[in-house]
């Protein structure tokens, strides 16, 4: 495991007596993109938390790089409308950091003209590269990404997995990055794990997208597009916890989650 950031194995997490992770296992290495791909609820998130060290398993071993640097992007990050908080003041709030180095790492993302905006008056694309640029500031070992893409319009979606691919090889970091779009992050990827609870299958993009597991998950259809519907109705806060929890009505077996026929390649996420 020399190469290893984190490494995860046999992890089992539930709540309320409800089985969200039965024997998920994970692994990302030193300059590596794994992206977690899974339907709505299938416990992506429960995942990164546990890597994070936020949760812990209920059953399980979870390994990490000791003194490992995490630089972590949220889902969606919940701003209370009344905070007078503009991006700078912002991106301070990371330990021994001044104006150079948040203009610094905000330029990196091709974001440094929003440094004095009100956070919350910013686009959602541009939320999205201000939480990545705050993410770079921990110099990170590993980047963890929680839907880095959400909000942001699709040129801007394949604009921002380039970045995090150019992100990789310019900091050497391994990035771990959910994702609902597979056929965007093909090329963006190294490794694909196809989680359902447990891990139905992983590896390189297109092995994963032609194996019965995948296909069995998100419909022959997903094939092809690698692409399915999502619909997010919940939102999380900095440290990645659910604020308004769904109820998740269906038991999550391998249901197939396929695109609706009338807009099949709608890439929109909740
Ligand atoms: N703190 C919590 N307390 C109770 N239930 C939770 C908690 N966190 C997650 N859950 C439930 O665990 C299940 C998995 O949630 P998780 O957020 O990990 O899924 P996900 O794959 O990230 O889903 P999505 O694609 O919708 O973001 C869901 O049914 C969710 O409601």
């Amino acid at each position: 495991m020399s190469d290893a950031l984190v490494r995860l194995d046999d992890i089992h997490v539930r709540f309320n007596a409800q089985a969200v992770l039965e024997g998920a296992q994970l692994q990302v290495r030193h300059g590596e993109i794994v992206t977690l791909i899974g339907p709505n609820g299938a416990g992506k998130t429960t995942l990164v938390r546990t890597v994070l060290g936020l949760l812990k398993p209920d059953r399980g071993s979870v390994w990490r790089k000791p003194r490992l640097r995490i630089g972590y992007m949220p889902q969606k990050l919940h701003v209370d409308p009344t905070l007078p908080l503009s991006v700078l003041r912002f991106l301070r709030l990371v330990p021994g950091v001044d104006r150079a180095r948040a203009l610094a790492a905000l330029a990196e993302v091709g974001a440094e003209q929003v440094i004095d905006s009100p956070l919350q008056g910013i686009s959602g694309g541009e939320m999205q590269r201000v939480l990545l640029a705050r993410a770079l500031l921990r110099a990170p070992e590993l980047l963890v990404l929680d839907e880095p893409v959400q909000g942001v319009d699709v040129a801007g979606q394949a604009e921002l997995y380039r970045l995090i691919g150019r992100l990789r090889e310019r900091h050497g970091c391994g990035v771990l990055m959910v994702s609902h779009d597979l056929h965007l992050v093909m090329s963006a990827t190294d490794q694909v794990v196809c989680l359902n609870r447990h891990v139905c299958c992983s590896g390189h993009p297109e092995q994963v997208s032609n194996d019965p597991a995948f296909v069995e998950l998100f419909g022959q259809d997903a094939r092809s597009l690698a692409i399915y519907h999502h619909h997010h109705d919940h939102d999380h806060d900095l440290h990645g916890s659910v604020l308004h929890p769904h109820v998740h009505t269906e038991h999550c077996g391998h249901l197939p989650a396929q695109p609706s026929p009338a807009t099949p390649a709608d890439p929109e996420k909740g």
